[in-house]
Protein backbone atom coordinates (compact mmCIF):
# COMPACT_ATOMS: atom_id res chain seq x y z
CA UNK A 1 0.00 0.00 0.00
CA UNK A 2 1.18 3.25 -0.95
CA UNK A 3 1.67 6.21 2.26
CA UNK A 4 -0.65 8.58 -1.03
CA UNK A 5 -2.77 7.90 -3.12
CA UNK A 6 -4.00 10.02 -5.73
CA UNK A 7 -7.01 8.23 -7.54
CA UNK A 8 -8.87 10.10 -10.64
CA UNK A 9 -8.80 12.81 -9.00
CA UNK A 10 -11.35 15.49 -10.98
CA UNK A 11 -12.67 18.80 -9.50
CA UNK A 12 -14.10 21.85 -11.50
CA UNK A 13 -14.41 25.31 -10.32
CA UNK A 14 -17.74 27.01 -11.83
CA UNK A 15 -17.20 25.37 -15.39
CA UNK A 16 -12.89 25.57 -15.22
CA UNK A 17 -11.49 21.62 -14.95
CA UNK A 18 -8.66 22.84 -12.15
CA UNK A 19 -8.20 18.92 -12.11
CA UNK A 20 -9.04 16.30 -14.30
CA UNK A 21 -8.34 11.87 -13.10
CA UNK A 22 -5.25 12.81 -11.81
CA UNK A 23 -3.69 9.70 -10.18
CA UNK A 24 -0.62 9.06 -8.78
CA UNK A 25 0.93 7.52 -5.64
CA UNK A 26 3.66 8.50 -2.84
CA UNK A 27 5.82 5.53 -1.23
CA UNK A 28 7.36 5.79 1.76
CA UNK A 29 10.90 6.97 2.87
CA UNK A 30 10.67 9.12 -0.37
CA UNK A 31 10.75 12.62 -1.22
CA UNK A 32 8.16 13.34 -3.82
CA UNK A 33 8.56 16.87 -5.51
CA UNK A 34 4.15 18.11 -6.95
CA UNK A 35 5.03 20.28 -10.02
CA UNK A 36 3.08 21.92 -12.26
CA UNK A 37 2.73 25.61 -13.38
CA UNK A 38 0.68 28.02 -12.14
CA UNK A 39 -2.60 27.14 -11.95
CA UNK A 40 -2.23 23.55 -12.63
CA UNK A 41 -3.78 22.26 -9.92
CA UNK A 42 -1.16 21.18 -7.41
CA UNK A 43 -3.16 23.11 -4.26
CA UNK A 44 -6.60 21.94 -5.24
CA UNK A 45 -4.91 18.00 -5.70
CA UNK A 46 -3.47 18.75 -1.98
CA UNK A 47 -6.97 20.17 -0.82
CA UNK A 48 -8.62 16.99 -2.59
CA UNK A 49 -5.99 14.51 -0.36
CA UNK A 50 -6.70 16.72 2.73
CA UNK A 51 -10.70 16.60 3.01
CA UNK A 52 -10.50 20.43 2.42
CA UNK A 53 -12.33 20.44 -0.87
CA UNK A 54 -14.68 17.50 -2.03
CA UNK A 55 -13.58 15.82 -5.34
CA UNK A 56 -16.04 15.97 -7.73
CA UNK A 57 -14.76 12.27 -8.82
CA UNK A 58 -11.88 9.91 -7.78
CA UNK A 59 -10.47 10.05 -3.52
CA UNK A 60 -7.24 10.62 -2.51
CA UNK A 61 -5.96 7.96 0.17
CA UNK A 62 -3.58 7.98 3.01
CA UNK A 63 -2.26 5.14 4.18
CA UNK A 64 -5.46 3.56 2.45
CA UNK A 65 -7.90 5.60 4.00
CA UNK A 66 -9.56 8.69 3.40
CA UNK A 67 -8.60 11.60 5.37
CA UNK A 68 -11.79 12.08 7.10
CA UNK A 69 -11.78 8.21 7.83
CA UNK A 70 -8.19 8.86 10.20
CA UNK A 71 -9.01 7.98 13.66
CA UNK A 72 -6.00 10.28 14.68
CA UNK A 73 -5.30 12.66 11.66
CA UNK A 74 -2.14 14.70 13.36
CA UNK A 75 0.02 11.48 14.07
CA UNK A 76 -1.10 9.94 10.63
CA UNK A 77 -0.10 13.00 8.13
CA UNK A 78 1.21 16.41 8.92
CA UNK A 79 0.14 19.40 6.11
CA UNK A 80 0.68 22.64 5.59
CA UNK A 81 -0.76 24.33 3.01
CA UNK A 82 -0.45 28.03 3.16
CA UNK A 83 0.74 30.18 5.86
CA UNK A 84 -1.29 28.93 8.38
CA UNK A 85 -3.30 31.45 10.43
CA UNK A 86 -1.23 32.17 13.37
CA UNK A 87 -2.49 34.48 16.08
CA UNK A 88 0.06 37.47 16.08
CA UNK A 89 0.02 38.10 19.69
CA UNK A 90 0.28 34.34 20.78
CA UNK A 91 4.08 32.87 21.20
CA UNK A 92 5.79 30.19 18.71
CA UNK A 93 5.00 28.00 21.62
CA UNK A 94 1.65 28.70 22.67
CA UNK A 95 0.54 28.69 19.42
CA UNK A 96 1.94 25.15 19.11
CA UNK A 97 0.30 24.07 22.63
CA UNK A 98 -3.19 25.17 21.58
CA UNK A 99 -2.88 22.49 18.84
CA UNK A 100 -1.63 19.63 21.44
CA UNK A 101 -4.63 20.54 23.42
CA UNK A 102 -7.31 20.24 20.52
CA UNK A 103 -5.33 16.61 19.02
CA UNK A 104 -4.59 15.37 22.85
CA UNK A 105 -1.11 15.33 22.37
CA UNK A 106 1.10 15.86 25.66
CA UNK A 107 2.47 19.27 25.64
CA UNK A 108 6.23 18.81 25.88
CA UNK A 109 5.74 18.45 22.02
CA UNK A 110 5.36 21.75 21.42
CA UNK A 111 8.92 22.30 22.59
CA UNK A 112 10.75 19.52 20.76
CA UNK A 113 8.85 20.25 17.39
CA UNK A 114 10.24 23.76 17.82
CA UNK A 115 13.37 22.48 18.36
CA UNK A 116 13.57 19.82 15.30
CA UNK A 117 12.90 23.10 12.74
CA UNK A 118 15.43 25.03 14.14
CA UNK A 119 13.68 27.96 16.07
CA UNK A 120 13.88 26.88 19.55
CA UNK A 121 15.35 29.97 21.01
CA UNK A 122 12.31 32.37 19.22
CA UNK A 123 9.84 29.84 21.25
CA UNK A 124 8.93 32.87 23.90
CA UNK A 125 8.25 35.55 20.74
CA UNK A 126 4.63 36.78 19.71
CA UNK A 127 4.41 35.21 16.33
CA UNK A 128 3.72 38.96 15.25
CA UNK A 129 7.76 39.29 14.95
CA UNK A 130 8.61 36.33 13.27
CA UNK A 131 9.98 36.61 10.03
CA UNK A 132 8.22 34.73 7.12
CA UNK A 133 11.02 32.27 7.34
CA UNK A 134 10.61 31.55 10.88
CA UNK A 135 6.23 31.50 10.32
CA UNK A 136 7.22 29.05 7.65
CA UNK A 137 9.09 27.01 10.16
CA UNK A 138 6.42 27.35 13.32
CA UNK A 139 3.98 26.04 10.21
CA UNK A 140 5.92 23.00 10.19
CA UNK A 141 6.91 22.52 13.50
CA UNK A 142 2.98 22.71 13.58
CA UNK A 143 2.86 19.51 10.93
CA UNK A 144 5.26 17.68 12.73
CA UNK A 145 3.53 17.19 16.46
CA UNK A 146 2.25 13.83 15.74
CA UNK A 147 4.86 12.82 14.54
CA UNK A 148 3.35 11.60 11.62
CA UNK A 149 4.10 9.13 8.91
CA UNK A 150 3.16 11.49 6.00
CA UNK A 151 4.59 15.22 5.55
CA UNK A 152 2.44 16.96 2.82
CA UNK A 153 3.70 20.36 2.33
CA UNK A 154 2.86 23.13 -0.38
CA UNK A 155 5.60 25.73 -1.58
CA UNK A 156 7.47 25.63 2.07
CA UNK A 157 10.20 27.36 0.59
CA UNK A 158 8.08 29.91 0.14
CA UNK A 159 9.89 32.88 2.39
CA UNK A 160 12.93 31.25 2.94
CA UNK A 161 16.79 32.59 2.49
CA UNK A 162 19.11 30.61 1.14
CA UNK A 163 20.58 29.44 4.30
CA UNK A 164 16.83 27.85 5.40
CA UNK A 165 16.64 26.96 1.80
CA UNK A 166 19.18 24.40 2.21
CA UNK A 167 18.22 23.78 5.80
CA UNK A 168 14.69 22.48 4.27
CA UNK A 169 16.27 20.32 1.77
CA UNK A 170 18.24 18.67 4.59
CA UNK A 171 15.13 18.68 6.88
CA UNK A 172 13.16 16.74 3.72
CA UNK A 173 15.53 14.54 3.09
CA UNK A 174 16.43 13.39 6.76
CA UNK A 175 12.58 13.20 6.87
CA UNK A 176 12.30 10.84 4.02
CA UNK A 177 15.55 8.63 4.39
CA UNK A 178 16.00 8.59 7.72
CA UNK A 179 12.68 8.45 9.37
CA UNK A 180 10.80 6.74 6.86
CA UNK A 181 8.51 9.47 5.93
CA UNK A 182 6.65 9.60 2.80
CA UNK A 183 7.32 13.59 2.10
CA UNK A 184 5.14 15.17 -0.73
CA UNK A 185 5.91 18.27 -1.22
CA UNK A 186 4.97 21.17 -4.03
CA UNK A 187 7.37 23.81 -5.12
CA UNK A 188 7.83 26.61 -8.10
CA UNK A 189 12.16 25.93 -7.70
CA UNK A 190 13.25 23.72 -9.74
CA UNK A 191 16.90 23.85 -8.73
CA UNK A 192 16.04 23.11 -5.24
CA UNK A 193 13.59 20.29 -6.16
CA UNK A 194 16.22 18.73 -8.14
CA UNK A 195 19.02 18.47 -5.24
CA UNK A 196 16.14 17.68 -2.80
CA UNK A 197 13.61 14.77 -4.32
CA UNK A 198 13.69 11.11 -5.13
CA UNK A 199 10.34 11.53 -7.18
CA UNK A 200 8.44 13.76 -9.34
CA UNK A 201 5.04 13.96 -9.99
CA UNK A 202 3.95 17.02 -13.21
CA UNK A 203 0.81 18.33 -14.01
CA UNK A 204 -0.38 20.47 -16.30
CA UNK A 205 -3.77 22.20 -17.38
CA UNK A 206 -5.29 19.95 -14.56
CA UNK A 207 -3.50 16.76 -15.97
CA UNK A 208 -0.86 14.77 -14.84
CA UNK A 209 1.87 14.59 -17.56
CA UNK A 210 4.53 12.59 -15.72
CA UNK A 211 5.37 10.38 -12.20
CA UNK A 212 8.72 8.83 -12.29
CA UNK A 213 11.92 9.38 -10.65
CA UNK A 214 13.79 12.28 -10.99
CA UNK A 215 16.76 10.54 -12.96
CA UNK A 216 13.80 9.33 -15.17
CA UNK A 217 12.77 13.08 -16.29
CA UNK A 218 16.51 14.15 -16.43
CA UNK A 219 17.97 11.00 -17.92
CA UNK A 220 19.88 12.10 -20.57
CA UNK A 221 21.65 14.81 -19.01
CA UNK A 222 18.71 17.75 -19.16
CA UNK A 223 18.14 19.88 -15.99
CA UNK A 224 14.43 19.31 -14.38
CA UNK A 225 13.99 22.95 -15.49
CA UNK A 226 14.17 22.14 -19.52
CA UNK A 227 12.24 18.87 -19.08
CA UNK A 228 9.96 21.02 -16.94
CA UNK A 229 9.23 23.27 -19.79
CA UNK A 230 9.37 20.62 -22.07
CA UNK A 231 6.73 18.21 -20.42
CA UNK A 232 3.89 21.56 -19.56
CA UNK A 233 4.10 23.48 -22.52
CA UNK A 234 2.03 21.34 -24.75
CA UNK A 235 -0.63 23.09 -25.20
CA UNK A 236 -2.13 26.28 -23.47
CA UNK A 237 -5.90 26.05 -23.55
CA UNK A 238 -7.37 25.31 -20.17
CA UNK A 239 -10.21 21.91 -20.84
CA UNK A 240 -13.62 22.86 -20.46
CA UNK A 241 -15.70 20.11 -18.08
CA UNK A 242 -16.24 17.58 -20.14
CA UNK A 243 -14.00 17.40 -21.95
CA UNK A 244 -12.82 14.06 -22.65
CA UNK A 245 -9.51 14.92 -24.72
N1 LIG B 1 -11.86 27.91 -4.60
C1 LIG B 1 -11.70 28.11 -5.91
N2 LIG B 1 -12.67 28.70 -6.65
C2 LIG B 1 -12.53 28.90 -7.97
N3 LIG B 1 -11.43 28.53 -8.68
C3 LIG B 1 -10.44 27.94 -8.01
C4 LIG B 1 -10.51 27.69 -6.59
N4 LIG B 1 -9.36 27.09 -6.22
C5 LIG B 1 -8.60 26.95 -7.33
N5 LIG B 1 -9.23 27.47 -8.40
C6 LIG B 1 -8.74 27.47 -9.78
O1 LIG B 1 -8.31 26.15 -10.07
C7 LIG B 1 -7.13 26.19 -10.86
C8 LIG B 1 -6.04 25.41 -10.15
O2 LIG B 1 -5.63 26.16 -9.01
P1 LIG B 1 -4.58 25.60 -7.96
O3 LIG B 1 -4.46 26.62 -6.88
O4 LIG B 1 -4.95 24.22 -7.59
O5 LIG B 1 -3.25 25.56 -8.85
P2 LIG B 1 -1.74 25.46 -8.40
O6 LIG B 1 -1.11 24.47 -9.31
O7 LIG B 1 -1.65 25.18 -6.94
O8 LIG B 1 -1.20 26.90 -8.74
P3 LIG B 1 -0.04 27.80 -8.07
O9 LIG B 1 1.24 27.15 -8.48
O10 LIG B 1 -0.24 29.11 -8.74
O11 LIG B 1 -0.26 27.83 -6.60
C9 LIG B 1 -6.79 27.65 -11.08
O12 LIG B 1 -7.33 28.03 -12.34
C10 LIG B 1 -7.50 28.35 -9.95
O13 LIG B 1 -7.87 29.65 -10.31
Amino acid sequence: MSAIEIREVSKAFRGHQAVDRVSFTVEAGTVTGFLGPNGAGKTTTLRCLLGLVRPDGGEGLVNGRSYASLPNPLTEVGAVLEATNLHPGRSGRNHLRVMCDAAGLPGSRADEVLAEVGIAEAGDKRVGGYSMGMRQRLSLAGALLGDPGVLILDEPANGLDPEGIEWLRRFLRHQAHEKGVAVLVSSHVLAEVEQTVDDVVIIARGRLVHQGTLGEVTGDGESLHDAFLRLTSAGTAAHPVGDSK
